[in-house]
C-alpha cells in the first residue's frame, strides 16, 4: 500500500468534552474512502486536525509519509481540501480564483495559466473561464472548488461534506468525479452522513461520539445488510 493519509490514535477535546477519542485510520493512495458520521460525531473536529487549524499532542498524522506536526509545510503541500462552506471570490472570474490559488501554492506565470485551463478541462467548464464565479450554479461552484483543491496536484484530498446544497443530479456528478480522482490514484477522505454517496468497493469509517466504530470495505462490512440499517443500528442515527 502506497502511503497516502495515516491518522494514527488521534485524541481531541473541547475542554472537558471529548470529541475524538484515539482515532485510527489509514487511506492508501488509489483508496476512496468514506467518513460516514451523523451530525456531532466529530467529523468536523477531525478535518480541523488535518488541516492543522486546530493541533493536537495526542497521537500523529501523516500525509503522503510526511508528519503534519513536524513537517507541517511538506505535509500541507501533498494535500488538497474543499471545505463544507465555499470560499470562493464571487466577484472574480473563475480563471482568477484558480489563478490566485495557485500563486498560493508558489505557482506562477505560464505553469499556473497551463494548470488552470487543464484543470477548467478536466471539469468541462472551460468555457465558463471569464465569468464571475457569481454567475455559476452550485453545482458548478463546487466543481471549481474541487479543481482549486487539486491546481498543486496533491496526493491526498479531504472533502468535508462537498454536497451539502446541491441538487441530486449534481450531487451524483461530484460524487462519480471524486471516485474517478481515487481510480487515478489519489487518497480521498470524503466526510459525509448520506449513505447514499458510499459505494460498495469503497472503504467505509464510521466515525460516532468521536469513536471509529467501523473501519473497511464497505462490501465486507455491510454483508446482505443494506449500509443505510447497518449505519442505523450502530450509530441510532437516521442517515
Ligand atoms: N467549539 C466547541 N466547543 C465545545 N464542543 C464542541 C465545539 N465544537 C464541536 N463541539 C462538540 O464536539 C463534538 C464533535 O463535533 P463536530 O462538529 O466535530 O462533529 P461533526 O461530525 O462535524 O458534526 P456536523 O456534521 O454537525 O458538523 C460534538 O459533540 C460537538 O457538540
Amino acid at each position: 500500500m502506497t502511503p497516502g493519509l495515516g491518522i494514527h490514535g488521534v485524541s481531541y477535546s473541547y475542554g472537558a468534552k471529548a470529541a475524538l477519542s484515539e482515532v485510527a485510520l489509514e487511506v492508501p493512495k488509489g483508496r476512496f474512502c468514506a467518513l460516514l458520521g451523523p451530525n456531532g460525531a466529530g467529523k468536523s473536529t477531525l478535518f480541523s486536525l488535518l488541516t492543522r487549524l486546530f493541533t493536537t499532542r495526542t497521537g500523529r498524522i501523516t500525509v503522503a509519509g510526511q508528519d503534519l506536526a513536524r513537517a507541517p509545510r511538506a505535509a500541507l503541500a501533498r494535500m488538497g481540501v474543499v471545505f463544507q462552506q465555499p470560499t470562493l471570490d464571487l466577484d472574480l472570474t473563475v480563471r482568477r480564483n484558480l489563478l490566485y490559488f495557485a500563486a498560493l501554492h508558489g505557482i506562477g506565470g505560464r505553469e499556473a495559466e497551463a494548470r488552470t485551463a487543464e484543470a477548467l478541462e478536466r471539469l468541462g467548464m472551460a468555457e465558463r473561464a471569464a465569468e464571475p464565479v457569481r454567475a455559476l450554479n452550485g453545482g458548478h461552484r463546487r466543481r471549481m472548488e474541487l479543481a482549486r483543491a487539486l491546481i498543486h496536484r496533491p496526493e491526498v484530498l479531504l472533502l468535508d461534506e462537498p454536497t451539502v446544497g446541491l441538487d441530486a443530479a449534481a450531487r451524483a456528478a461530484i460524487t462519480a468525479h471524486v471516485h474517478d480522482l481515487a481510480d487515478q490514484g489519489l487518497a480521498v477522505l470524503w466526510a459525509t452522513h448520506l449513505t447514499d454517496e458510499v459505494r460498495d468497493s469503497d472503504q467505509l469509517a464510521i466515525l460516532h461520539r468521536g469513536r471509529l466504530l467501523a473501519d473497511g470495505i464497505t462490501r465486507d462490512l455491510r454483508g446482505d445488510e443494506p449500509l443505510r440499517e447497518m449505519f442505523l443500528r450502530l450509530t441510532g442515527a437516521e442517515a
